[in-house]
C-alpha cells in the first residue's frame, strides 16, 4: 500500500450522536392545513434556519406525549387527510440533511449527488436539485425525471449493470457522467457515443472487494459482486477506452454498499481506490474524479446508537482526496432522506391465535417492504400517547403472505380499531419500493412544509391498473 496508507486522518472529528431519528422537545402546536397538491415552482437555494432537535423531523412531545413532524402533530393531520396509509416528510430534516453532507464538505473540490432510487418523489427532487445536488441515476426514467426535477445533467452521474442502449443514448445526449461497468457496457457506452456523436465522460467502476458489513442484499462492492469491472482486466479497459476517441476516462468510482455504519470501511475502500488512480495516470489518464458512492447508514432502532455522521464520511477520506487533487464525488441516499419521513397508518384491528398478539393495520408489505425483504428494522409507535397496557405484537398487513410484517415482536400500548400507528425512517427505499401486490395501491406522499401541510403525490387509483390494463372504466 503507497504513502496514504499508513498515515492517520488528521483533524478527524470524534464521532457524535445522529441529530437523527426521534427528538423530545416542546414545541407549539399549529393546525394542520392541507395546501393543494398543484404545483409550486422552486426558489433559490433553501436557507436552513432550525437546528436538529429543536422540532426538526419526527420526536414525541415531553408535555403531551404525542407524536410530531416539525411543529404539527401527526395525530391532528391524519384527521386531515383522507387516504391512509400515507407517506409523511418533512422537508426541513431533509434539507438539514443535505446541510449536513454540505457542511462537511466544506474545504475540497466536491460533486453530491443524491441517489434518487432512495426516493423519486419529484417534488423532493426539486428540492434538493433547488438546493444545489447533483444526482446518481440508475435508469433512463430517472434521468428524464432527473432533468424535470431541475438537476443539471452535467452534475450527474448514471450508474448500473444492465444500462439499454435507449438509455445511455439518453444519456450521452445531456452529458452525463457515465460508469463503466463491464466489458458489454463499455461496448453499448461507445456505440451511444458515436450514435449521437457526443463526446462522453466516463468512470471506471471498480470494486474494492472490502466488506461493508453488510445485508447481502445491500453489499455491492466485493470481488463477487454482480457490479463493477473485473479488476485484473483493467488494462484491457483502458487500452479499449484509448481506441474510442468520443470517451474519456475521467474518474473511477466504487460503492461497497448500504447501511454501512463504520467510516473506517469508506476510508479502506479509498485507499484501494488511490492505488487505482495512481496506475490509471501512469497510462496517461488525466482523472478528475474519485467517486465512492453512497451507503452511509442511519439509526433505524431509536436506541440513540452513535453512528458516524456525513462530516465523519467526509473527514476519514479527505486528506486522499487531497492529495491526489482530485474531485470527491459522494452518492447519498438513505442519509439524505430516510429519517425525514414515517408512514403513517391506521389500526385495523387487534388479534391473537393464543401465542402471539397481532396488530393489523392497512399498510403492508406492498406500501413498505423493507422488513419483508431484508427483515429490516424499522421503529413503529402509536400517533397519540396510550395508558392501556403494554403487550408484544407482530405488527402486520393485509396481504396475502405470511411474510408480510412491519414489525415483529414490538412492544406497544394495546392500540383499537382506527388508532394511528406509524412506521419511522420511511423516506428511504419505502415508497421507491412499493407495488401494487394483492391490487393495492401505492400511498398518496405529503410534506410538511413551513408548517403547512403539502400534498406532494397523489394516491394510485383502480384507474391507473384499469388504463393500463387496455380497460378503462
Ligand atoms: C451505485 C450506488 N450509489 C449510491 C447508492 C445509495 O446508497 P445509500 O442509499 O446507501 O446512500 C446506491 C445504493 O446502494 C448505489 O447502488
Ligand atoms: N433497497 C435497499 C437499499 C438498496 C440500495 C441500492 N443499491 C434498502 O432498502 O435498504
Amino acid at each position: 500500500m503507497q504513502a496514504l496508507s499508513s498515515r492517520s486522518v488528521a483533524g478527524r472529528s470524534p464521532c457524535v450522536a445522529r441529530a437523527q431519528g426521534r427528538h423530545v422537545c416542546v414545541v407549539p402546536r399549529a393546525a394542520a392545513t392541507v395546501e393543494k397538491p398543484e404545483e409550486k415552482v422552486v426558489g433559490a437555494a433553501w436557507q436552513f434556519t432550525q437546528p436538529a432537535g429543536k422540532g426538526l423531523g419526527f420526536y414525541t412531545g415531553a408535555e403531551d406525549g404525542y407524536l410530531y413532524v416539525d411543529q404539527m402533530r401527526v395525530e391532528d393531520i391524519r384527521h386531515q387527510v383522507p387516504e391512509s396509509p400515507f407517506y409523511l416528510y418533512s422537508k426541513n430534516r431533509i434539507m438539514h440533511n443535505y446541510a449536513s453532507y454540505q457542511q462537511a464538505l466544506a474545504g475540497i473540490d466536491s460533486l453530491p449527488c443524491y441517489a434518487v432510487k432512495a426516493n423519486n418523489n419529484l417534488i423532493i427532487m426539486k428540492e434538493l436539485a433547488a438546493a444545489g445536488a447533483g444526482a446518481v441515476l440508475v435508469s433512463g426514467n430517472e434521468l428524464k425525471m432527473a432533468t424535470v426535477a431541475g438537476f443539471d445533467p452535467k452534475r450527474t452521474v448514471f450508474n448500473g449493470n444492465g444500462k439499454l442502449p435507449w438509455e445511455l443514448e439518453l444519456a450521452a445526449e445531456k452529458g452525463v457522467l457515465i460508469n463503466i461497468d463491464s466489458e458489454f457496457d463499455l461496448a453499448n457506452i461507445a456505440a451511444a457515443a458515436r450514435k449521437t456523436g457526443k463526446k462522453v465522460s466516463v468512470l471506471l467502476r471498480i470494486n474494492p472487494d472490502v466488506d461493508p458489513q453488510v445485508h447481502a442484499y445491500v453489499s455491492t462492492g466485493l470481488a463477487s459482486s454482480k457490479f463493477g469491472i473485473r479488476n485484473s482486466h483493467i488494462k484491457w479497459f483502458l487500452d479499449e477506452i484509448r481506441k474510442e476517441p468520443l470517451l474519456e476516462l475521467v474518474g473511477v468510482h466504487s460503492h461497497l454498499g448500504s447501511t454501512i455504519t463504520k467510516v473506517n470501511i469508506f476510508r479502506d475502500a479509498a485507499l484501494i481506490m488511490c492505488d487505482f488512480v495512481k496506475m490509471i495516470r501512469e497510462e496517461g489518464f488525466n482523472l478528475k474524479y474519485l467517486n465512492i458512492g453512497g451507503g452511509l447508514g442511519i439509526d433505524y432502532s431509536h436506541q440513540g446508537q452513535v453512528l458516524p455522521t456525513p462530516t465523519d464520511l467526509i473527514d476519514t477520506v479527505r486528506d486522499i482526496v487531497k492529495e491526489l487533487g482530485l474531485t470527491l464525488v459522494i452518492e447519498p441516499g438513505r442519509s439524505m432522506v430516510a429519517t425525514s419521513c414515517a408512514l403513517v397508518n391506521t389500526v385495523t384491528g387487534v388479534k391473537t391465535n393464543g401465542s402471539k398478539n397481532f396488530v393489523v393495520i392497512d399498510g403492508s408489505m406492498a406500501t413498505l417492504i423493507r422488513p419483508s425483504l431484508y427483515g429490516a428494522y424499522q421503529h413503529i409507535e402509536l400517533t397519540t400517547p396510550s395508558k392501556e397496557a403494554v403487550q408484544v405484537f407482530d405488527v402486520v398487513g393485509p396481504i396475502c403472505e405470511s411474510g408480510d410484517y412491519l414489525g415483529k415482536d414490538r412492544e406497544l400500548p394495546t392500540p383499537k380499531a382506527g388508532d394511528g400507528i406509524v412506521v419511522h425512517d420511511a423516506g428511504a427505499y419505502c415508497m421507491s419500493m412499493a407495488s401494487n401486490y394483492n391490487l393495492k395501491m401505492r400511498p398518496a406522499e405529503y410534506l410538511v412544509e413551513n408548517g403547512k401541510l403539502r400534498k406532494i403525490r397523489h394516491e394510485e387509483r383502480l384507474e391507473d391498473q384499469l388504463k393500463a390494463s387496455f380497460e378503462g372504466l
